[in-house]
């Protein structure tokens, strides 16, 4: 019988169609749109007879559908019956994760999020079904051991046609690639990159030397970081610095980065990638980089212990062999994760640094003082025990950590709801804990949290000036520290990331007078900063003086 009151029927289906996806969140495209599609064209063949028209039949069933359906999950997403109704937010932060894709399209989601939490606290509702909690407390509960699993976040990281690389990989099947990685990451395999990062860092400088007048040290700095990352993790390949970006790597980073960032913030449309030819395009660049060079290295074979040595076992240490498949989805990971951080931080230590003439100057006078004859080779040992220099590298990442947002975690269904930062949290909640809030919150980092202030890392109160201690009362809670992330999944570059980030910036200010360019605005410099997972910067143009030893007398020696 056809119905008296077509409205309510196709209503009715809508709402039904949002109770069932509510129930059972779908995680691809497909179901969403099969159902959308189905349920108003079946509608529009039972209403026919009433309408006599096919036209009007089909827009009727698709327009109320569609509307019930959107007013429908609007109400629920804003009314006080959704489980994340208590937390704080914005009204669209509350309704779509579209705004996430907008923001981080313009790059400035990290800095939205720290809005809202400065506006509404530390937990902050910023999508449907998502919290970001800048809370000291939840760091070890959310990402330490015993804490969530990783959040659908992680799903646009992944290559759907490859095997999983290892930032996207959870429990057990994490732990056992990790083994591999932290051997090739270890204390004993660093001291055998040393060498890389002399040999590296030389070049750089060699190559700076050769520039006359304005240049774009960022760009210098990503040369580097692509050169001894091939040479560390891959055995060699990449020369940048003697060749320039000739193949457009950059390029390649940055738009592979940029699609999977975007993507991340509705996961579920991960599938869909392949449908628009630049997302595709940008993808796969990124992939191929990853894959070529590790499928090139595989068939060198192990000349070094270079990083691919651990990562394909070639030791001989597990019992099974990791399979190549894996092993060539992490060669995109090394690129990303070694190479774009890198450059980023030391782009940032430089730009503070230069805007920062005391702590600059403070910098040059400790370099000079450890390092007093400028032919000297740089010791590591040393290095490591310059209390200055890891207080303005430290700070750099406090300020603007290269990674500013994090994955998100998840509390999976079915494993009820968990309390985290003195609130308890509904299971299906995507929770993310992010070092750019948490390292400008003022309840960890005082005085003026905002600002860039090396002496807030100087252990001993007599290197403390008394300006600093004027500014206000100290808090400096090591805890909300985490420019490396925290847990099983924290970085595993961490140290090796040091080593490179002490040994450049030491031997740049051994070797040179640094400047902005004329003409640099400082301000729009920093104010264009993009999160695409890693910060990307608009080039740092300076002026590089080279350094005699009248001029560093003058510095103070
Ligand atoms: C200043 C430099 C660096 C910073 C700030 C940094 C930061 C981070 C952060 C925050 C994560 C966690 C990302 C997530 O939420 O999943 C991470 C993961 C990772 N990083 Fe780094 N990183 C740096 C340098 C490096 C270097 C030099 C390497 C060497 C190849 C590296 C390799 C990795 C890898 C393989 C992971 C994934 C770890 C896992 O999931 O178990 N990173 N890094």
């Amino acid at each position: 019988m056809v119905p008296m009151n077509p409205f309510l029927y196709v209503a009715a289906s809508s709402l039904l169609t949002h109770y069932v996806f509510n129930r059972r969140e779908p995680t691809t495209p497909q179901p969403v749109l099969a159902t959308i599609f189905a349920v108003p064209t079946l509608w529009s063949i039972i209403l026919l007879p009433q309408f006599g028209s096919p036209l009007s039949a089909v827009l009727f069933s698709f327009l109320i559908y569609l509307f019930v359906l959107a007013f429908s999950i609007a109400s629920y997403r804003l009314s006080p019956f959704h489980p994340l109704a208590s937390f704080p937010g914005t009204p669209i932060s509350k309704l779509t994760k579209w705004w996430g894709v907008w923001e981080t399209y313009e790059g400035r989601h990290y800095l939205r999020v720290h809005e809202l939490h400065k506006k509404y606290g530390p937990i902050v509702r910023v999508g449907p079904n998502e919290l970001s909690i800048a809370d000291v407390t939840a760091i070890p509960a959310v990402l330490g051991s015993g804490g969530l699993p990783k959040g659908h976040w992680y799903g646009s990281r992944q290559d759907l046609r490859a095997s999983k690389n290892l930032q996207v990989l959870n429990g057990d099947a994490h732990a056992n690639r990790r083994r591999l990685w932290n051997r090739g990451l270890s204390s004993d395999s660093i001291e055998s990159y040393s060498d890389i990062i002399e040999i590296r860092a030389a070049q750089l400088i060699d190559c700076l030397e050769r520039q006359p007048g304005k240049i774009c040290l960022s760009s210098f700095f990503s040369r580097f970081a692509f050169d001894f990352l091939g040479d560390m993790a891959f055995g060699g390949g990449f020369d940048l610095l003697r060749d320039g970006d000739t193949k457009n790597f950059n390029g390649i980073v940055d738009n592979g980065v940029l699609v999977s960032n975007i993507i991340s913030q509705v996961p579920w449309i991960t599938s869909m990638i392949h449908w628009v030819p630049s997302w595709r395009i940008g993808a796969l660049a990124l992939r191929d980089l990853g894959y070529n060079t590790a499928r090139k290295r595989l068939n060198h074979g192990s000349i070094t212990k270079d990083l691919y040595y651990h990562l394909t076992d070639d030791g001989g240490l597990e019992r099974q062999k990791p399979s190549v498949t894996d092993i060539l989805s992490d060669g995109t990971l090394a690129i990303v994760a070694g190479t774009d951080t890198i450059k980023t931080t030391l782009a940032a230590i430089f730009y503070h640094l230069l805007l920062n003439p005391t702590s600059y100057q403070r910098l040059q006078d400790e370099v000079d003082r450890v390092f007093p004859n400028s032919e000297d080779p740089m010791d590591f040992r040393k290095l490591s025990e310059m209390e200055y220099l890891d207080a303005c590298i430290n700070e750099t990442l406090r300020v603007m950590p290269s990674v500013p947002t994090n994955g998100s975690r998840r509390i999976s269904r079915g494993y009820g709801p968990r309390t985290i930062a003195g609130s308890v949290i509904p299971e299906e909640t995507e929770i993310f804990v992010s070092p750019y809030p948490l390292h400008r919150d003022p309840r960890y980092f005082s005085p003026e949290p905002e600002s860039f202030l090396p002496e807030r890392w100087l252990k001993s109160p007599s290197s403390v000036s008394p300006e600093f201690r004027q500014l206000g009362p100290y808090i400096h809670n090591t805890s909300a520290f985490i420019p490396f992330s925290y847990g099983p999944h924290n970085c595993v570059g961490r140290q090796l990331a040091y080593r490179q980030l002490r040994y450049v910036v030491c031997l740049m200010m051994r070797r040179f007078e640094t400047q902005f360019a004329h003409g640099f605005c400082p301000r729009d410099w920093i104010e264009k900063a993009c999160d695409r997972l890693v910060l990307s910067t608009d080039p740092l143009p300076v002026v590089l003086t080279p350094r005699t030893n009248s001029t560093r007398v003058n510095c103070g020696v």
